[in-house]
């Protein structure tokens, strides 16, 4: 395996393809300071193997800084619980059957779907007023689609709405200070746990900003859970419309522990979602046919009237909306793929992978633009996700490896936010393209890849009336 020295992370993407040129489907890199080995694999037949040995408590990464804050700044509050990203071992697993149980139950899922579709409708609202006299989205409208996830997914975190669609938000309000917060406390974590972590020597700037933002995120989300729970009656038989916070409450009633898991899932939750649905919104505006193609199948599934909620019935219904989700993910995913730490003495490819030694980098987003995995890997083809016997101008996805398109990861520690992920960006879609014609009328986005991949040029996206 060959010996790197350099570490040039500018985008995460760009660089681990141009390992995989250079290098091969396994790279190893050693001598990095203050971190393990990095193994990194492009092959899905290994990947299955990194899963495999992925044993009973999967290892991800710990965010060093979160760890920092959670431990050393603020052990008041977390008390020796470090949060779902964070926790290893048996304590991660008991935390993680907590969340599971609502998070991953189509049942649970399906009670959010007419709140989060009246968030959409907000948002399709507040794209009308953003409009300018070009027609054309503001060049900050990645913010806005950022306070979308924020807004639907704090539903979930803490059975409220915080407020985020509003316009001209007060720069103090609780939504702004989130907002702020989340954005700095994902940018600052990029910096301070992929980067020569500095702050360990010494107190950065960076490491005092993320701590600034820890606590404001603490704070708010501390008053929002309280307020919450006060509200539930944990004692009283359970009933099936419970929310995801009320059932977590009732299966573990510590709110300390309820306010980390709900910030969990905002950290989890919001950048990812937020950048995955301005990918497939691009995807569309830059496809007008796949986008009618999309507009008619919803205008045959969706109630004409826009005042009555969406079901999860109008959704499973959409069969090409789904792949066109997923089409998007393939070709600007958000994450880059994920991590473990084998627990066991492993072979991955021909190499010997000695336990606890390694972090491997289970890049699957380097392999989603490989004609090998995915033929005319450059084009927006949804067709490719449906079914066997719809007709498709490439092979199917379906014939590819099972571990080459894995957006939520894998095994255990899988995302356990993949369904409201889904159900979210189905909602925004179907209210965006119901009410307008999507279009791009611009040079490409630019899209950076570092913790996430996000874009870095205005998204001045053309949003014309559909019933004009
Ligand atoms: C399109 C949107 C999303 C994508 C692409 C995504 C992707 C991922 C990935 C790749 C992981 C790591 C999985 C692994 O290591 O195998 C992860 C973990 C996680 N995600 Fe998501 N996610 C999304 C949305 C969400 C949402 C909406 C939530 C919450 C409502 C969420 C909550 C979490 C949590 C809590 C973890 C940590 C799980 C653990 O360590 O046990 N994610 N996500």
């Amino acid at each position: 395996m060959p010996y790197i020295s350099s570490w040039d992370t500018t985008d995460f993407l760009k660089w681990s393809k141009a390992m995989l040129d250079e290098y091969g489907k396994i790279v190893k890199i050693s001598n990095l300071p203050g971190r393990k080995d990095m193994i990194m694999v492009f092959d899905p037949a290994v990947i299955a193997e990194v899963f495999k040995n992925e044993g009973p408590y999967p290892v991800r990464f710990k965010f060093e800084a979160v760890h920092y804050f959670r431990e050393k700044i603020r052990p008041d509050f977390y008390d020796g619980f470090e949060g779902i990203f964070n926790e290893a071992g048996e304590s991660w697993l008991k935390a993680r059957l907590i969340l599971n149980q609502p998070m991953m139950t189509v049942a649970v899922v399906n009670i959010y779907v007419p709140k989060v579709d009246q968030v959409s409708k907000d948002f399709v609202k507040l794209v009308k007023a953003l409009r300018n006299e070009k027609m054309e989205m503001p060049d900050n409208f990645k913010n806005e689609i950022f306070k979308w996830t924020l807004e639907s997914i704090s539903l979930i975190a803490y059975d409220t709405r915080l407020g985020c669609l509003k316009q001209n938000l007060d720069k103090d309000s609780d939504a702004q200070i989130m907002i702020d917060s989340i954005d700095n406390i994902f940018e600052l974590t990029y910096d301070l746990d992929l980067k020569i972590p500095f702050w360990k020597v010494f107190p950065t700037k960076t490491l005092k900003s993320l701590i600034d933002s820890s606590e404001n995120m603490l704070r708010i989300s501390q008053k929002y859970v309280e307020r919450a729970s006060a509200k539930f009656d944990l004692d009283a038989p359970g009933t099936s419309d419970m929310s995801v916070l009320q059932r977590i409450l009732r299966l573990d009633p510590d709110t300390k522990r309820a306010v980390i898991m709900g910030m969990d899932i905002l950290f989890g939750g919001v950048d990812t979602t937020s950048n995955t649905a301005v990918s497939v919104l691009y995807c569309l505006a830059c496809n007008p046919d796949k986008q009618e193609k999309l507009y008619q199948e919803l205008k045959s599934i969706v109630p004409a009237d826009p005042s009555e909620n969406l079901t999860s019935e109008h959704l499973a219904k959409s069969k090409y909306l789904r792949a066109c989700i997923k089409e998007a993910m393939r070709m600007l995913p958000a994450p880059n793929g994920t991590i473990r730490t084998l627990p066991q003495d492993a072979i991955l490819g021909n190499y010997f992978i000695p336990k606890d030694r390694a972090d491997v980098w289970v890049f699957n987003s380097t392999l989603y633009m490989l004609d090998e995995h995915f033929p005319d890997a450059d084009k927006y083809i949804p067709e490719r996700w449906l079914r066997e016997g719809e007709s498709c101008p490439v092979r199917k996805a379906s014939e590819a490896h099972p571990y080459t398109f894995l957006p939520f990861g894998r095994g255990l520690r899988q995302c356990p936010g993949m369904r409201f992920a889904y159900m979210e960006i189905e909602t925004l879609v179907v209210r965006m393209l119901l009410e307008y014609k999507l279009e791009w009328n611009h040079p490409p986005v630019k899209f950076l890849s570092r913790m996430l991949r996000t874009a870095v040029s205005p998204l001045n996206f053309t949003v014309l009336d559909r019933n004009k």
